[in-house]
């Protein structure tokens, strides 16, 4: 199953086989969504058939939620798992703090309310996804279609008091036409380079009518499993 693997996917193989040997029989997981998350599932789904854990999975995506029914998981909702025991997911960027930007997927409304409905978040990548300042990566904001280039002007001008002026804010494309998320919305990409105070931003960029969730993830994720194509593992746990 895992045979001939690029390098870039051996490094997710390696940090997601890591995070699933976590997984204790009866627990509730969050299943995140990405190229990582999936081989999360796929870990996942080989330790449930060769143990015969029992596993109920709360998938973030409908992407997700596909490969596990695929993969012969246990599928539920959040509503019906009530509370889970783990959330395990992939992300864009993580600072030593241990905060994120997620979104380059587009789940990350879903991936918020799942790792934030979790006892812990683990998320798995590779050592590249490591920075000292998080906003390299283009942050993801989830806005209403409705009025969205009112909820992008009032983004603008936030961002110039938060020191941040001038940045591009894109609208995220799928091919000629907007990106729409599972849950119906658009995704505004703010590109800031760097966010100097991203606890600030996150509360600041959710007062903005329109918009629905961003890409910050504050003090929400416990540990990160990085993985690299050799074998190697390093892990970093919240302070
Ligand atoms: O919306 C997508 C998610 O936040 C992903 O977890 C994130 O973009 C990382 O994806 P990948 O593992 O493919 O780099």
């Amino acid at each position: 199953m895992f045979a001939d693997l690029s390098p870039a996917d051996q490094a997710k193989y390696v940090a997601a086989k890591r995070a699933v040997e976590l997984v204790e029989d009866g627990m509730k997981l969050g299943l995140g969504t990405g190229s990582t998350a999936a081989w999360m599932v796929r870990c996942l789904a080989q330790r449930v058939k060769a143990e015969g854990l029992r596993i109920q999975g709360v998938p973030t995506s409908t992407r997700t939620a596909d490969l596990a029914r695929e993969l012969g998981l246990e599928v539920v909702t959040l509503d019906q798992a009530g509370h889970l025991d783990i959330t395990i997911d992939g992300t864009d960027e993580f600072d030593s703090a241990l905060n994120l930007i997620k979104g380059g997927g587009g789940a990350l409304l879903q991936e918020k309310i799942v790792a934030s409905a979790s006892d812990r978040m683990i998320v798995i990548a590779d050592f590249d996804k490591h920075v000292p300042q998080l906003g390299k990566f283009p942050l993801p904001v989830e806005v209403l279609g409705f009025g969205l280039a009112s909820s992008r002007d009032h983004i603008a001008r936030l961002l110039a008091d938060h020191g941040l002026a001038g940045c591009d804010i894109t609208t995220r494309k799928q091919g000629d036409a907007p990106f729409v998320t599972d849950e119906g919305n658009f995704i505004l990409d703010l590109h800031l380079a760097q966010i100097p105070d991203a606890p600030a931003l996150a509360i600041a960029l959710n007062q903005v009518p329109g918009v629905v969730e961003n890409g910050l993830f504050i003090d929400i994720c416990d540990r990160v499993i990085l993985g690299a194509s050799d074998g190697r593992i390093e892990e970093h746990v919240r302070p």
